[in-house]
């Protein structure tokens, strides 16, 4: 490059370009000859293979047309030169994933979140030793005979949120994130928040904009051609990687100011429990002894933000999703009422009382609702990445060392062999024996631990709001409801769609025992 006559802005983009098309031709022309063919899949292009061909905000859509096209239910794309497999549908993400998980648990290189500053993250750390050391952190906290521990603190919040609405009925969005924020924030951190003007609140808006807004994860154009990261600003047109370097500071800010402040109070020994002060403490016993450690102070900060990141923003993007198919459904939303209102107030001589989590197993109607909920908008409809570790034949067909694998949910929450009239929504299939949907929290070895955690908080604050209130749809300047339109905002952290609803009192007897606050 000495003979050009650049400045050095201009040489580093230059001589990643060069370096990255070199690299692609020594892959492609010393390429061992394949055993089996891989899977079906659309032609790609010479070098760069199928980029440009999956659509930027719904490629899972685009996975279940080639689906049909190739009459596969495994796609294979490339791009430039990284294997990536879709599966479509549920056998072959359980053959694939569960079944074969051992080879199917590492993660692809997510340098949009390591642009992000991300610390040790269980989601981003591939297969090895230190994740075992992070997904026991969790497991040993979130496996569901250990959740019940949580109960008093979603009971809580729950009420607390609910009761704000009598008050302030137009502010439940703001209510709802305040309630699942404050929830995650008791178990990661042991600090409750307590109103809206709290630093925690505006880091959880941070944080849901970092993760909600970076692209589906491990596909955006620096997590397949990492070198990307080094390019300036107008160089680069990826708008991921523009919101990555803007999101660093918050990342920073999420990850230091709790951890911080609950040190001080750890230290202090006024720290209530939490994940963080249960594995510090442990950790600093088994130091003090001198037993050998396999984690450090750092992998516990890691993952205690984690649980935040990972668990406030999921959650509350599950409760929004469910109160969008509430509001555009009141006849279903009526039943879901008349179940609750049948144990909780009418013709039982007892008086009338909220809902606690003993009632969950007889509130069949919410569950179901909660189900299909799930079905019909998976907020990470290509779940989180995987890669395989070594060379596998499924079917009859190749997946390389190294592939990128999508577990496609919507394709198979959709599949007309599975569910009757998939595109409807019908929480009673339930009742039907149709199976419950699949993938909403991944698969294998690398499934989301905070599931029980997560539909139990879901499951309070709806049996809660629904208690009392009911959601009706707005109506326009010309009096039409504007029914709200299911569809998801895709991202780490999905959410649904922008809709507008009205939480409108149902039941002011129930509306009085919130008040009374000895009832939370
Ligand atoms: C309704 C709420 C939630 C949804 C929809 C959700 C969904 C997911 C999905 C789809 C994955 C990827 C699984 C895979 O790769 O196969 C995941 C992973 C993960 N989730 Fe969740 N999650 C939720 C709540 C939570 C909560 C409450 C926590 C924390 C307590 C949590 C912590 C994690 C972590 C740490 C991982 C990474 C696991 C790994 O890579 O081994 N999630 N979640």
């Amino acid at each position: 490059m000495l003979w050009l006559p650049l400045n050095p802005s201009q040489r580093l983009p230059l001589t990643v370009v060069i370096t990255s098309v070199l690299w692609l031709l020594y892959r492609r022309l010393f390429r061992k000859a394949p055993t089996h063919p891989l899977p079906p899949g659309p032609a790609g292009k010479f070098l760069i293979g199928n980029a440009g061909q999956l659509g930027d905000e719904h490629p899972e859509q685009d996975y279940i047309q080639w689906g049909k096209e190739y009459k596969s239910d495994v796609i294979y794309t490339s791009v430039l030169g990284q294997h990536m497999v879709c599966l479509n549908s549920v056998r072959a993400a359980t053959d694939l994933l569960d079944l074969r998980g051992a080879n199917y648990c590492d993660r692809p290189r997510f340098t949009l979140f390591e642009v992000m500053g991300w610390g040790l993250t269980l989601t981003f750390l591939p297969w090895g030793p230190q994740f075992k050391v992070h997904r026991r952190l969790f497991q040993s906290r979130f496996m569901q005979s250990k959740i019940k521990s949580f109960q008093s603190i979603q009971v809580h919040e729950a009420r607390k949120a609910v009761c704000s609405l009598v008050t302030d009925p137009a502010s439940w969005k703001e209510a709802t994130l305040l309630m699942t924020t404050s929830i995650i924030f008791r178990v990661a951190y042991g600090q409750g928040v307590s109103d809206q003007n709290s630093p925690y609140f505006a880091m959880a808006i941070d944080a849901n904009d970092a993760t909600t807004n970076g692209g589906i994860a491990g596909s955006t154009l620096v997590d397949i051609f990492p070198p990307a990261r080094w390019l300036p600003q107008w160089l680069c047109p990826s708008a991921p990687l523009r919101h990555a370097r803007k999101s660093r500071a918050a990342i920073q800010r999420i990850h230091n100011v709790p951890w911080e402040s609950n040190m001080q109070a750890i230290d202090a020994g006024t720290a209530s429990t939490s994940f963080m002060k249960t594995h510090l403490e442990k950790y600093r016993a088994a130091l003090k002894s001198g037993e050998p450690q396999d984690l450090t102070p750092a992998d516990i900060k890691g993952a205690t933000c984690a649980v935040f990141i990972a668990g406030g923003n999921s959650t509350y993007g599950t409760i929004l999703s469910c109160m969008l198919f509430l509001t555009k459904y009141p006849a279903l939303q009526a039943q879901v009422a008349a179940e609750l209102d049948e144990l909780l107030l009418s013709g039982n001589r007892k008086s009338p009382r909220l809902p606690t989590f003993d009632d969950r197993p007889a509130l069949k109607r919410l569950n179901n609702f909660m189900q299909e909920t799930l079905r019909c908008l998976p907020l990470n409809p290509l779940v989180i990445p995987h890669k395989s570790l070594r060379e596998d034949v499924y079917r009859g067909q190749r997946i390389p060392a190294g592939t990128t694998v999508f577990a496609n949910t919507t394709a198979m929450s959709t599949d007309p062999a599975t569910y009757a009239e998939p595109h409807v929504f019908d929480p009673s299939r339930y009742d039907r024996d149709e199976p419950p949907p699949s993938g909403n929290f991944g698969f294998g070895r690398r499934r989301c631990p905070g599931s029980h955690l997560a539909l139990a908080s879901v499951y309070m604050f709806l049996a809660t709001l629904l208690a009392v209130f009911k959601l009706e749809m707005v109506l326009d300047a010309e009096g039409r409801p504007k029914e709200p339109v299911p569809g998801v905002r895709v991202g780490l952290g999905g959410h649904p769609n922008e809709f507008e609803s009205q939480v409108v009192l149902r039941n002011p007897e129930m509306a009085r025992l919130l008040l009374v606050r000895e009832e939370w």
